[in-house]
């Protein structure tokens, strides 16, 4: 058999040059002809296997409009989604999401919270249980499986919304803002475990932050977004930061500092703008 037959699949790309996402002139509009409001004029987005690329960009910029476009829960007006080299229909199957509000069932414990997802995808109570057990130890939560959500911190119950999201095995990671309503320190701990299980198998990961900092220092590229509306992708920087990395500790570094200055510099004039226009809306 030839070395370089590439695998492939009827009608798309070759297995090996297909990425996890790839936004291809994507515009987003909502509403109807009247009232439409262009909130994307045009993303174009490539996000590899085993990358993991933070989106940054002033309020209202149309982040979270580009993470439901990848995930299908909305339709791009102009332009197209392919998750795999396959253009997107419908929901992405193929995807975990971990938003800024989990999505904890208060009358669950946490055991049960994680493994309700495989449960529901026909897993055995019992073995859907075992799993979550291991899942929980992963987050360092083994002392809490039998906790409900009130009783556990605002940082514990992103570790199980984490452990939730990663048992159903998604080959994409989608999170908005994860880490949002946490304490500075918390969401470092919590940066710091999410890389430690992202290392384990890379998946792709679209990761949405206000936080310049906290994109650096996870991510493999920070991509920024213009000021809306019809907001655009405007830099695409690479972090060529060691890994393994202690997220928490890489900020210390010349090489941080340096990096964060040069994407600070591009982003702020669009935080400005976009302050100004929220103003005048
Ligand atoms: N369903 C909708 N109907 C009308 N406009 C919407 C809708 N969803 C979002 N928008 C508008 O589209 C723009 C982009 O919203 P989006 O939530 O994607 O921005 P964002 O960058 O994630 O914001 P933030 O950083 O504040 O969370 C905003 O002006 C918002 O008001």
């Amino acid at each position: 058999m030839p070395q370089d037959k590439p695998s492939t699949v009827a009608g798309e790309y070759p297995a090996a040059e297909r990425s996890a996402v790839e936004l291809d002139a994507v515009k987003v509009a909502y509403g109807d002809r009247d009232t439409s409001y262009v909130a994307v004029a045009r993303a174009d987005l490539t996000v590899r296997r085993g990358e993991f690329v933070a989106v940054v960009g002033p309020t209202g910029c149309g982040k979270s409009t580009l993470l439901n476009i990848a995930a299908g829960l909305i339709r791009p007006s102009a332009g197209v989604c392919r998750i795999d080299g396959v253009p997107l229909d419908g929901l992405n199957g193929a995807a975990g999401y971990l938003f800024q509000a989990d999505a904890l069932m208060p009358w669950k414990r946490a055991i049960d919270n994680v493994a309700i997802g495989l449960e529901i995808r026909g897993v055995s109570r019992s073995e859907a249980r075992e799993r979550a057990t291991g899942w929980l130890a992963r987050v360092g939560l083994r002392a809490f499986t039998d906790r409900y959500p009130h009783q556990l911190s605002g940082g514990q119950r992103k570790r199980v919304a984490l452990a939730q999201t990663l048992i159903l095995e998604p080959k994409l990671l989608l999170m908005d803002e994860p880490f949002g309503p946490l304490d500075a320190q918390t969401r470092q701990l919590m940066g710091e475990l999410l890389l430690g299980l992202w290392s384990e198998d890379r998946k792709a990961v679209i990761f949405i932050t206000h936080d310049l900092e906290e994109a650096i220092s996870l991510s493999d590229r920070v991509v920024i977004m213009s000021a809306g509306p019809g907001a655009t992708i405007i830099g695409d920087y690479p972090v060529e930061l060691e890994r393994p990395r202690d997220p928490a500790e890489v900020r210390h570094t010349a090489a941080f500092a340096r990096l964060h200055r040069e994407i600070w510099d591009h982003l702020k004039s669009e935080v400005v703008k976009a302050y100004a226009q929220e103003d005048s809306r």
